[in-house]
């Protein structure tokens, strides 16, 4: 992926520095540093499956294009991966080339994210009620968004801590993500096709830019495919 496409990428996916979720995200790097990892290749697809709820909400819903970039190891852990294959059960029959075992081939799970422990639940919160697509004010109230995000999350924490606590302790989104993940990545593998899958949550870790920076160091001569998914949470 060049910088170019990495930080469109970013931007589409609308986490902006301003965006108030980034309260409780820690990044050590930025997209823009891939620069230097961009390179040049024939080939360049881009696969797209977003769900129509990243579109209505508008968290991912633009054609990333991620192109080609050089050969190179993952950075970092591969995060837990899985989804739905955009190829279907014939793959094979319309990329032919990915059994080459230099073809690499990126899947990004798109999830909500939810508390992992009880002292994330009440930041969680606070991501979640920020975000405009969530409680929208009107335009001129917009600048209580973030205050009223915070009582809202402090004064709702201790009944949903109850929650999670019976529980066992935390949400299950992540871990469910996960072996979703992992079980995609086994299922693509048994159809000769290597795939690198990455989990982003819009709410909570890992978060969807923490995923794309893992995309951006990562050489794919075959695009993206985009997966968008949600549990049931309730
Ligand atoms: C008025 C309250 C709430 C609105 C409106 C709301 C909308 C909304 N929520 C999600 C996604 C998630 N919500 C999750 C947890 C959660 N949501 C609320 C309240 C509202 N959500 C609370 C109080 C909680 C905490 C749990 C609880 O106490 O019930 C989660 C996390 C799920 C998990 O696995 O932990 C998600 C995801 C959306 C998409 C949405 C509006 C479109
Ligand atoms: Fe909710």
């Amino acid at each position: 992926m060049d910088a170019t496409s990495c930080s469109e990428l970013l931007f589409q996916t609308k986490f902006t520095a301003s965006h108030p979720h980034k309260l409780y995200r820690k990044f050590s790097r930025s997209c823009s540093q891939t620069t230097s990892l961009s390179g040049s290749s024939s080939q360049a697809r881009t696969y797209l499956s977003i769900d129509s709820t990243i579109k209505r909400t508008g968290n991912v819903g633009g054609p990333y294009v991620c192109g080609p970039a050089q050969k190179r190891s993952v950075v970092g852990k591969t995060f837990c991966a899985v989804g739905v294959s955009p190829y279907g059960e014939n793959v094979a029959e319309y990329q032919p080339h990915l059994h080459a075992a230099e073809d690499k081939v990126g899947v990004l799970l798109l999830n909500l994210g939810g508390p992992e422990t009880l002292h994330d639940v009440q930041p969680f919160l606070f991501n979640l009620f920020a975000d405009p697509d969530i409680i929208r004010l009107p335009r001129l109230f917009r600048f209580l968004q973030w205050p009223l995000a915070k009582l809202i999350s402090v004064l709702r924490a201790p009944k949903s801590k109850e929650g999670y606590a019976a529980i066992g302790g935390g949400s299950p989104l992540r871990k469910i993500t996960d072996e979703q993940a992992h079980a995609l990545k086994m299922a693509l593998e048994k159809k000769n096709l290597p795939v690198n899958v990455y989990v982003g949550m819009r709410y909570w870790y890992p978060f969807t830019e923490e995923a794309v920076q893992q995309v951006c160091f990562t050489p794919f001569s075959n695009g993206l495919p985009l997966m968008g998914y949600f549990l049931a949470w309730r």
